[in-house]
């Protein structure tokens, strides 16, 4: 499908106060790309997304798609909400209750002017790419979370808007549903070209989607950069907090990922096709510690060296680096502090981190999460 809009970069440099807050967040995201906005509650995610769509006015600020400038505090320029060409799939679908999920897609397509015929031709093609073209005639009331999702998305996108703005899009979706969700979104997302903002509590989500991350704590950029970079090498508590789940990127094949040192097998946790590039992610708490690799056994076997050892409450968090992802410290274990005195574990030992496969999830993965 040929893509209208979206093709240019987007560029925001934005400054509010409020009481008790500042908001002060200067960034670029590039056509195609999608950024993932992470940070703790009341860090100002919403209030930056806000300021992108024209709900709230910076103080001061710049805010420009290619040339089109949406905002210049300087010269007295503030486009309206309405003016401003954003896609918008938050919590919630929105979606008109009274309409077809047919005629919620074809609205935007019919609101810039498209021809009813032309529009819901649109419609039927966006619809058909979220895998919804069953839901055509069906009214938002009898349609499950995960259906009006896509059926908002397809909206969204449907309106040909220059920036796609993701407000927490899975955070409303019961567990069944999300996974699906976030796998769909990785196959439309990649083939798009506008710049794309994604805000998130969810770790898996910037591991899935972002191509990079920016880290916002207090209002202000806290670190950025591509995602697997910034989760293996946090520099902001926050970041390290929600980076405990251990990550490594490989090639998906039929039960698992293809590694430099062999297979990784585990539950596939969203579609992915074979060939394509993949994660397996565990849990620090699924990984067991052995100084022989245990051959024979279903498990996977990762050879690793020891960086580090912290205790964590009732366990020790052991920081190790995987020969196969590079120097850095970027896989963990939690293990018992018994566990560490019977293997005698030190830093600078090497080991096998050792992880059943059924505790093993394999995800697509993003550009950003599979090149540092
Ligand atoms: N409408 C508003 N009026 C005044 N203050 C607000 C308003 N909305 C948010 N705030 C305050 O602005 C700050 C940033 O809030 P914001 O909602 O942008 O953070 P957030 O990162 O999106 O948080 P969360 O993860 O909880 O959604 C907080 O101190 C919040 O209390």
């Amino acid at each position: 499908m040929t893509e209208r809009a979206g093709e240019a970069a987007m560029l925001a440099d934005v400054a509010l106060r409020r009481a008790g807050f500042g908001l002060d967040v200067t960034c670029t995201v590039a056509p195609g790309e999608v950024v993932a906005v992470l940070g703790p509650n009341g860090a100002g995610k919403s209030t930056l997304l806000s300021a992108l769509s024209g709900l709230v006015r910076p103080e001061r600020g710049r805010i420009a798609l290619g040339d089109r400038v949406w905002l210049d505090t300087d010269h007295n320029v503030d486009l309206p909400a309405h003016r401003r060409g954003v896609g918008l799939l938050a919590q919630n679908a929105l979606l008109f209750p009274y309409l077809s999920a047919l005629d919620n897609v074809a609205f935007g397509p019919r609101a810039a002017g498209a021809g009813k015929r032309t529009a819901r031709t649109i419609a039927e093609r966006w619809l058909a790419r979220v895998d919804a073209a069953d839901l055509a005639g069906h009214r938002p009331g009898r349609l499950s979370g995960g259906q009006a999702q896509r059926v908002a998305l397809a909206r969204a996108l449907a309106a040909d808007p220059e920036l796609l703005l993701l407000d927490e899009p899975l955070a409303a979706l019961d567990v069944d549903a999300a996974p699906a969700l976030r796998g769909l979104l990785h196959r439309v997302l990649r083939s798009q070209h506008r710049p794309t903002v994604l805000v998130t509590h969810d770790v898996l989500d910037a591991v899935v989607l972002a191509d990079r991350v920016l880290v916002l704590v207090d209002g202000r950029i806290a670190e950025q950069g591509p995602t697997r970079a910034v989760l293996a090498r946090p520099r902001a508590a926050f970041t390290a907090r929600i980076a405990g789940l251990n990550l490594v990127p490989g090639i998906a094949e039929e039960e698992g990922i293809k590694t430099g040192e062999g297979v990784i097998s585990g539950r596939i946790a969203e579609p992915v096709e074979q060939g394509e590039a993949a994660a397996a992610v565990f849990a620090p708490s699924a990984v067991a510690v052995h100084r022989e690799c245990p051959h024979g056994s279903p498990r996977n076997a990762l050879r690793v060296r020891l960086a580090g050892l912290e205790p964590r409450g009732d366990v020790i968090r052991l920081r190790a680096a995987a020969r196969l992802m590079g120097e850095d410290p970027v896989l963990a274990a939690d293990v018992t502090p018994a566990a560490v005195a019977d293997l005698g574990l030190a830093a600078g030992d090497e080991v096998f981190f050792v992880v059943k496969a059924t505790e093993v999830a394999i995800h697509p993965a993003s550009g950003g999460s599979s090149s540092p």
